[in-house]
Protein backbone atom coordinates (compact mmCIF):
# COMPACT_ATOMS: atom_id res chain seq x y z
CA UNK A 1 0.00 0.00 0.00
CA UNK A 2 1.22 3.33 -1.01
CA UNK A 3 0.35 6.34 1.62
CA UNK A 4 1.24 10.53 0.68
CA UNK A 5 4.39 11.16 2.50
CA UNK A 6 4.18 14.53 4.25
CA UNK A 7 6.82 16.63 3.01
CA UNK A 8 8.22 18.58 6.07
CA UNK A 9 11.20 20.00 3.89
CA UNK A 10 8.20 22.04 2.02
CA UNK A 11 9.02 25.60 4.22
CA UNK A 12 12.99 24.58 3.12
CA UNK A 13 11.67 24.63 -0.55
CA UNK A 14 9.62 27.89 -0.88
CA UNK A 15 12.28 29.87 0.89
CA UNK A 16 14.59 28.71 -1.93
CA UNK A 17 11.82 29.76 -4.53
CA UNK A 18 11.67 32.56 -2.65
CA UNK A 19 15.27 33.18 -3.69
CA UNK A 20 14.53 32.42 -7.20
CA UNK A 21 14.09 36.11 -8.64
CA UNK A 22 16.79 37.80 -6.91
CA UNK A 23 19.46 34.82 -8.07
CA UNK A 24 17.61 35.14 -11.77
CA UNK A 25 18.50 38.96 -11.25
CA UNK A 26 21.91 38.40 -10.07
CA UNK A 27 23.71 35.75 -11.98
CA UNK A 28 26.55 35.84 -13.40
CA UNK A 29 27.11 39.57 -12.01
CA UNK A 30 30.12 40.58 -9.69
CA UNK A 31 29.25 41.45 -5.40
CA UNK A 32 31.96 43.05 -3.76
CA UNK A 33 31.81 42.76 0.44
CA UNK A 34 33.66 44.50 2.31
CA UNK A 35 34.16 42.80 5.35
CA UNK A 36 35.10 45.21 8.54
CA UNK A 37 37.32 44.05 11.16
CA UNK A 38 35.13 45.13 14.03
CA UNK A 39 32.60 42.57 12.32
CA UNK A 40 34.83 39.67 12.45
CA UNK A 41 33.42 39.45 16.61
CA UNK A 42 33.81 35.44 16.69
CA UNK A 43 34.53 32.18 14.85
CA UNK A 44 31.38 31.17 14.32
CA UNK A 45 30.41 34.30 12.87
CA UNK A 46 33.21 34.69 10.36
CA UNK A 47 32.44 30.84 9.22
CA UNK A 48 28.97 31.92 8.58
CA UNK A 49 30.39 34.90 6.44
CA UNK A 50 32.24 32.07 4.64
CA UNK A 51 29.36 30.09 3.99
CA UNK A 52 27.40 33.43 3.25
CA UNK A 53 30.41 34.31 0.29
CA UNK A 54 30.49 30.59 -1.25
CA UNK A 55 26.77 30.21 -1.41
CA UNK A 56 26.85 32.91 -3.81
CA UNK A 57 29.73 31.96 -5.19
CA UNK A 58 27.86 28.50 -6.01
CA UNK A 59 24.25 30.15 -7.02
CA UNK A 60 26.12 31.66 -9.80
CA UNK A 61 27.04 35.25 -8.83
CA UNK A 62 30.78 36.42 -8.47
CA UNK A 63 31.80 37.34 -4.90
CA UNK A 64 34.86 39.41 -4.72
CA UNK A 65 35.70 39.70 -0.67
CA UNK A 66 37.68 42.89 0.48
CA UNK A 67 38.48 42.62 3.98
CA UNK A 68 39.44 45.29 7.31
CA UNK A 69 41.02 44.63 10.25
CA UNK A 70 41.46 47.76 12.07
CA UNK A 71 40.89 46.41 15.73
CA UNK A 72 43.25 43.45 14.93
CA UNK A 73 45.92 46.13 14.04
CA UNK A 74 45.27 48.03 16.98
CA UNK A 75 45.77 45.07 19.00
CA UNK A 76 49.48 44.08 17.21
CA UNK A 77 50.67 47.46 17.54
CA UNK A 78 48.71 47.70 21.31
CA UNK A 79 51.60 44.59 21.86
CA UNK A 80 54.26 46.28 20.10
CA UNK A 81 53.89 49.32 22.74
CA UNK A 82 52.56 51.43 19.61
CA UNK A 83 49.98 53.74 19.12
CA UNK A 84 47.11 53.88 17.20
CA UNK A 85 45.69 57.31 16.07
CA UNK A 86 42.90 58.05 13.96
CA UNK A 87 42.30 61.75 12.10
CA UNK A 88 39.01 61.63 9.62
CA UNK A 89 38.68 58.04 10.27
CA UNK A 90 41.64 57.06 8.71
CA UNK A 91 44.70 55.31 11.29
CA UNK A 92 47.87 57.61 11.36
CA UNK A 93 50.61 55.34 10.14
CA UNK A 94 54.31 56.23 10.81
CA UNK A 95 56.28 53.57 8.52
CA UNK A 96 57.35 51.38 11.47
CA UNK A 97 52.73 51.04 11.87
CA UNK A 98 52.60 50.30 8.21
CA UNK A 99 54.77 47.17 8.33
CA UNK A 100 52.43 46.20 11.14
CA UNK A 101 49.70 46.95 8.77
CA UNK A 102 50.80 45.08 6.24
CA UNK A 103 51.86 41.54 8.31
CA UNK A 104 48.37 42.26 10.12
CA UNK A 105 46.06 42.71 7.00
CA UNK A 106 48.00 40.32 4.51
CA UNK A 107 49.52 37.89 6.99
CA UNK A 108 46.77 37.24 9.34
CA UNK A 109 43.14 37.85 8.65
CA UNK A 110 43.43 37.32 4.71
CA UNK A 111 45.21 34.14 5.54
CA UNK A 112 42.59 33.42 7.91
CA UNK A 113 39.71 34.54 5.65
CA UNK A 114 41.15 32.16 2.58
CA UNK A 115 41.04 29.24 5.02
CA UNK A 116 37.60 29.40 6.19
CA UNK A 117 36.31 29.97 2.66
CA UNK A 118 38.39 26.79 1.02
CA UNK A 119 37.51 24.73 3.71
CA UNK A 120 34.43 24.70 0.92
CA UNK A 121 36.78 23.81 -1.69
CA UNK A 122 39.34 24.95 -3.47
CA UNK A 123 37.88 28.63 -4.23
CA UNK A 124 39.82 31.49 -2.38
CA UNK A 125 42.85 33.60 -3.60
CA UNK A 126 44.39 35.79 -1.23
CA UNK A 127 46.05 38.92 -2.30
CA UNK A 128 46.94 42.46 -1.76
CA UNK A 129 46.62 45.42 -3.65
CA UNK A 130 50.47 45.28 -4.55
CA UNK A 131 49.86 42.01 -6.95
CA UNK A 132 48.98 42.76 -10.43
CA UNK A 133 49.40 46.15 -10.07
CA UNK A 134 45.89 45.79 -8.45
CA UNK A 135 46.05 49.11 -6.55
CA UNK A 136 48.23 52.06 -7.32
CA UNK A 137 48.18 54.96 -4.85
CA UNK A 138 49.78 58.10 -3.84
CA UNK A 139 49.88 60.08 -0.58
CA UNK A 140 47.07 61.05 0.98
CA UNK A 141 46.30 63.92 3.33
CA UNK A 142 43.46 64.09 5.62
CA UNK A 143 41.56 67.22 6.24
CA UNK A 144 40.52 68.00 9.94
CA UNK A 145 38.50 71.23 10.55
CA UNK A 146 39.47 72.64 7.43
CA UNK A 147 43.35 71.70 7.81
CA UNK A 148 45.58 69.79 6.08
CA UNK A 149 46.97 67.11 7.67
CA UNK A 150 50.29 64.98 7.60
CA UNK A 151 49.04 61.04 8.35
CA UNK A 152 51.80 59.36 7.57
CA UNK A 153 51.88 56.21 4.55
CA UNK A 154 47.83 56.54 4.06
CA UNK A 155 47.35 56.10 0.31
CA UNK A 156 44.84 57.71 -2.01
CA UNK A 157 44.05 55.23 -4.92
CA UNK A 158 44.91 56.74 -8.24
CA UNK A 159 44.47 53.53 -9.93
CA UNK A 160 42.96 49.89 -10.25
CA UNK A 161 44.08 47.41 -12.70
CA UNK A 162 41.37 45.08 -12.05
CA UNK A 163 42.56 42.07 -14.67
CA UNK A 164 44.12 39.94 -12.18
CA UNK A 165 41.13 39.69 -9.93
CA UNK A 166 38.53 39.16 -13.48
CA UNK A 167 40.85 36.51 -13.99
CA UNK A 168 40.18 35.03 -10.75
CA UNK A 169 36.88 35.13 -11.19
CA UNK A 170 36.79 33.68 -14.98
CA UNK A 171 38.37 30.96 -12.96
CA UNK A 172 35.79 30.47 -10.79
CA UNK A 173 37.93 31.91 -7.59
CA UNK A 174 36.70 34.03 -4.89
CA UNK A 175 39.47 36.81 -4.76
CA UNK A 176 39.86 37.82 -1.17
CA UNK A 177 41.88 41.63 -0.80
CA UNK A 178 43.53 43.38 1.49
CA UNK A 179 43.90 47.30 1.03
CA UNK A 180 47.55 47.73 0.68
CA UNK A 181 48.35 49.68 -2.46
CA UNK A 182 52.09 49.90 -4.31
CA UNK A 183 52.76 53.80 -4.49
CA UNK A 184 52.76 55.32 -7.81
CA UNK A 185 56.26 57.36 -6.45
CA UNK A 186 59.13 56.03 -8.17
CA UNK A 187 61.39 58.55 -5.89
CA UNK A 188 58.76 56.16 -2.64
CA UNK A 189 61.61 53.89 -1.60
CA UNK A 190 58.52 52.39 0.96
CA UNK A 191 57.07 51.48 -2.07
CA UNK A 192 53.20 50.67 -0.08
CA UNK A 193 50.44 52.66 2.03
CA UNK A 194 47.77 52.02 3.49
CA UNK A 195 44.42 52.22 2.07
CA UNK A 196 40.95 52.40 4.41
CA UNK A 197 39.51 48.99 3.32
CA UNK A 198 35.81 50.42 2.91
CA UNK A 199 37.53 53.01 0.33
CA UNK A 200 39.34 49.75 -1.27
CA UNK A 201 36.31 48.23 -1.50
CA UNK A 202 34.19 50.64 -3.05
CA UNK A 203 37.00 51.52 -5.76
CA UNK A 204 37.46 48.34 -6.41
CA UNK A 205 33.40 47.86 -7.03
CA UNK A 206 33.80 50.42 -9.28
CA UNK A 207 36.77 49.33 -11.66
CA UNK A 208 34.96 45.90 -11.73
CA UNK A 209 31.72 47.45 -12.79
CA UNK A 210 30.28 45.17 -9.74
CA UNK A 211 26.60 45.43 -9.28
CA UNK A 212 26.47 45.24 -5.47
CA UNK A 213 28.87 46.78 -2.76
CA UNK A 214 28.16 45.42 0.68
CA UNK A 215 29.73 46.53 3.61
CA UNK A 216 29.40 44.40 6.46
CA UNK A 217 30.06 46.45 9.85
CA UNK A 218 29.13 46.66 13.66
CA UNK A 219 26.21 48.86 13.52
CA UNK A 220 22.20 48.14 11.99
CA UNK A 221 23.32 50.32 9.44
CA UNK A 222 24.03 54.33 8.87
CA UNK A 223 22.29 55.78 12.24
CA UNK A 224 20.00 58.74 11.36
CA UNK A 225 21.50 60.63 14.65
CA UNK A 226 24.17 58.99 15.84
CA UNK A 227 24.95 58.31 18.69
CA UNK A 228 21.80 59.78 20.31
CA UNK A 229 19.01 57.60 18.09
CA UNK A 230 19.47 54.55 16.76
CA UNK A 231 16.87 55.16 13.62
CA UNK A 232 18.42 52.90 10.86
CA UNK A 233 18.16 55.29 7.36
CA UNK A 234 16.85 52.54 5.17
CA UNK A 235 17.44 53.87 1.84
CA UNK A 236 18.95 57.14 0.63
CA UNK A 237 19.94 58.49 -3.11
CA UNK A 238 23.50 59.24 -3.66
CA UNK A 239 22.47 63.10 -3.57
CA UNK A 240 20.76 62.71 0.00
CA UNK A 241 23.93 60.82 1.22
CA UNK A 242 26.34 63.50 0.03
CA UNK A 243 24.38 66.03 2.26
CA UNK A 244 25.04 64.14 5.08
CA UNK A 245 28.76 63.45 4.44
CA UNK A 246 30.11 66.40 6.58
CA UNK A 247 28.19 65.85 9.42
CA UNK A 248 29.23 62.18 10.09
CA UNK A 249 31.79 60.78 12.55
CA UNK A 250 34.82 58.18 12.22
CA UNK A 251 34.68 55.19 10.67
CA UNK A 252 31.20 55.80 8.98
CA UNK A 253 32.99 58.46 6.88
CA UNK A 254 35.26 56.30 4.46
CA UNK A 255 32.60 53.78 4.47
CA UNK A 256 29.93 56.44 3.10
CA UNK A 257 32.14 58.37 1.11
CA UNK A 258 32.89 54.54 -0.15
CA UNK A 259 29.33 53.74 -0.91
CA UNK A 260 28.99 57.58 -2.89
CA UNK A 261 31.92 56.65 -4.85
CA UNK A 262 31.02 53.55 -5.62
CA UNK A 263 27.43 54.58 -6.94
CA UNK A 264 28.44 57.43 -8.64
CA UNK A 265 30.63 55.06 -10.47
CA UNK A 266 28.58 52.46 -12.15
CA UNK A 267 27.42 50.20 -8.85
CA UNK A 268 23.92 49.69 -8.53
CA UNK A 269 23.34 49.53 -5.18
CA UNK A 270 25.82 49.72 -2.54
CA UNK A 271 24.45 48.80 1.20
CA UNK A 272 25.86 49.07 4.65
CA UNK A 273 24.94 45.58 6.72
CA UNK A 274 25.41 44.35 10.15
CA UNK A 275 27.70 42.05 10.35
CA UNK A 276 27.45 41.14 14.01
CA UNK A 277 24.42 39.15 12.55
CA UNK A 278 24.70 35.62 11.47
CA UNK A 279 24.42 35.04 7.79
CA UNK A 280 23.71 38.80 7.55
CA UNK A 281 24.96 38.81 3.50
CA UNK A 282 21.80 35.76 2.86
CA UNK A 283 19.62 37.52 5.31
CA UNK A 284 20.08 41.03 3.09
CA UNK A 285 19.30 39.23 0.48
CA UNK A 286 16.39 36.89 1.40
CA UNK A 287 14.24 39.14 3.20
CA UNK A 288 11.58 41.58 1.34
CA UNK A 289 12.74 44.79 2.91
CA UNK A 290 16.39 44.22 3.16
CA UNK A 291 18.23 44.71 6.46
CA UNK A 292 20.73 48.23 7.38
CA UNK A 293 21.03 50.89 4.73
CA UNK A 294 21.06 50.97 1.14
CA UNK A 295 22.47 54.06 -1.23
CA UNK A 296 20.97 54.17 -4.09
CA UNK A 297 22.79 55.92 -7.38
CA UNK A 298 20.04 59.26 -7.71
CA UNK A 299 18.92 59.15 -11.50
CA UNK A 300 17.37 55.50 -10.03
CA UNK A 301 15.12 55.98 -7.67
CA UNK A 302 12.86 53.46 -8.36
CA UNK A 303 15.38 50.47 -7.99
CA UNK A 304 14.18 47.65 -6.31
CA UNK A 305 11.56 50.03 -4.58
CA UNK A 306 9.21 46.88 -5.05
CA UNK A 307 11.57 44.06 -4.68
CA UNK A 308 13.70 45.37 -1.76
CA UNK A 309 16.54 43.28 -2.37
CA UNK A 310 19.84 43.50 -3.85
N1 LIG B 1 25.82 57.76 11.67
C1 LIG B 1 26.42 56.63 12.09
N2 LIG B 1 25.76 55.45 12.01
C2 LIG B 1 26.34 54.31 12.41
N3 LIG B 1 27.60 54.23 12.92
C3 LIG B 1 28.31 55.36 13.04
C4 LIG B 1 27.76 56.62 12.62
N4 LIG B 1 28.71 57.55 12.82
C5 LIG B 1 29.79 56.95 13.31
N5 LIG B 1 29.57 55.61 13.46
C6 LIG B 1 30.59 54.66 13.96
O1 LIG B 1 31.17 53.98 12.86
C7 LIG B 1 31.53 52.65 13.30
C8 LIG B 1 31.75 51.71 12.10
O2 LIG B 1 32.98 52.01 11.45
P1 LIG B 1 34.33 51.19 11.76
O3 LIG B 1 34.57 51.22 13.25
O4 LIG B 1 35.41 51.73 10.90
O5 LIG B 1 33.92 49.71 11.39
P2 LIG B 1 34.54 48.62 10.37
O6 LIG B 1 35.67 47.94 11.08
O7 LIG B 1 33.40 47.70 10.12
O8 LIG B 1 34.99 49.34 9.13
C9 LIG B 1 30.36 52.28 14.18
O9 LIG B 1 30.70 51.26 15.09
C10 LIG B 1 30.03 53.60 14.89
O10 LIG B 1 30.75 53.67 16.09
C1 LIG C 1 44.16 54.18 6.43
C2 LIG C 1 43.43 53.26 7.34
O1 LIG C 1 42.78 53.70 8.28
N1 LIG C 1 43.54 51.94 7.10
C3 LIG C 1 42.91 50.93 7.89
C4 LIG C 1 42.99 49.61 7.12
C5 LIG C 1 42.15 48.52 7.74
C6 LIG C 1 40.68 48.86 7.74
O2 LIG C 1 40.18 49.73 7.05
O3 LIG C 1 39.94 48.05 8.56
P1 LIG C 1 38.42 48.20 9.02
O4 LIG C 1 37.60 48.07 7.79
O5 LIG C 1 38.22 47.09 9.97
O6 LIG C 1 38.23 49.55 9.68
C7 LIG C 1 43.63 50.79 9.26
O7 LIG C 1 44.85 50.92 9.33
O8 LIG C 1 42.92 50.48 10.24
Amino acid sequence: MTTTRKHTALPKARTLIEALPWLTRHHGKTVVIKFGGNAMIDEELKRAFAQDVVFLRHAGLRPVVVHGGGPQISAQLDLLGLESEFKGGLRVTTPEAMNVVRMVLAGQVQRELVGLLNEHGPLAVGMTGEDAQLMTATKHFAEVDGERVDIGRVGEITAIDPGAVEALLDDGRIPVISSIARSSDDGDDFGVFNVNADTAAAALAAALGAETLMVLTDVEGLYEDWPHSDEVISRLTAAELEKLLPDLASGMVPKMQGCLHAVRNGVHTARVIDGRVQHSILLEIFTDEGIGTMVVPDADTDTETTEGTA
